[in-house]
């Protein structure tokens, strides 16, 4: 079910609810791993055969998905895939960035963050919604100072659909608030923070750091912070002008030939 997500002001301090909430059933590091794997390959596999309207396989692709725990599963897996022994919460590398902001946050700057949605709630605090699903504001009311896309990308199954993801984003954002803003926050907001494994950029065929900042200055994104770690890495983006739809044409191309990488690609087009 699809309820409203809140529009609430949240200092990013307070009422966050923990992004990794510790699993009850903890799995051993390589049947974590296997089980995301497995995800991501069957997940994958369904958004082509659904492309291409097989409703049988469809039906026992999703089978198998639900034989695995599901959604669910897929999700207790990944958080604790990022539990804090295995590389952090993201939201502590975002508070670091942050930090110079801090006073004038707490002068009593508010800012509008779009974080608490999720496909498959499992939190009180987080709002089952399919953010590709999520009405487009008509207002600047209804529109955020920052998004966060904290390891969710990679989680698209489509290669388009992470173009369309990405895209959309840009419609959330309210690009008149730094207007009203104090001045510090003025060259940061309204921002996107993004989170992905880092395979995802370093080790593709389709994807490298000139390949993702092409993609997203299309989009009229700027690189403000960029952190990696072994595992994952971090950007915030500050959504600056107006996006350019003719540069919007990205297809899958190899950036990065090699027998050893990964297949994850961003497909944006028109
Ligand atoms: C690896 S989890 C990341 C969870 C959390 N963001 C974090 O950093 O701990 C990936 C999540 O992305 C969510 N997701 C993927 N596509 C989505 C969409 N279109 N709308 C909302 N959530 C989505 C899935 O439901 C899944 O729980």
């Amino acid at each position: 079910m699809t309820r409203k997500a809140p529009a609430k002001r949240v200092t990013l301090s307070k009422g966050r609810p923990p992004a990794s909430t510790k699993p009850q059933a903890s799995l051993s590091k390589r049947a974590t791993q296997n089980l995301i794997r497995s995800h991501h390959e069957l997940n994958k596999q369904l958004a082509k055969v659904k492309a291409r309207g097989d409703e049988q396989e469809v039906a026992s692709l999703q089978k198998r998905i639900s034989d695995l725990g599901g959604l669910q599963s897929y999700q207790l897996a990944s958080i604790q895939g990022q539990s804090n022994e295995r590389g952090g919460d993201s939201s502590t590398v975002l508070l670091e960035w942050f930090e110079d902001l801090k006073p004038v946050l707490a002068a009593g700057q508010k800012l509008r963050m779009l974080e608490r949605i999720d496909l498959n709630s499992q939190s009180e605090g987080i709002v089952q919604q399919d953010f590709m699903e999520r009405p487009l504001p008509h207002s600047e009311t209804d529109r955020f100072d920052i998004l966060s896309l904290s390891l969710v990308l990679n989680f698209v199954p489509s290669e388009t659909g992470r173009g369309d993801m990405l895209k959309r984003t840009c419609q959330f954002l309210n690009q008149k608030a730094p207007r009203t803003m104090a001045e510090p926050l003025q060259g940061t907001f309204p921002a996107l923070f993004l989170v992905l494994p880092a395979a995802c950029i370093n080790n593709s065929r389709y994807m490298n750091e000139e390949r993702v900042t092409l993609i997203m200055a299309s989009l009229a994104y700027i690189c403000l912070q960029r952190k990696q770690t072994a595992k994952l890495i971090y950007y915030l983006w500050q959504l600056r002008d107006r996006p350019s739809p003719d540069e919007q044409r990205f297809p899958k191309k190899e950036v990065n030939p090699g027998g050893q990488r990964n297949n994850f690609c961003v497909v944006l087009q028109r």
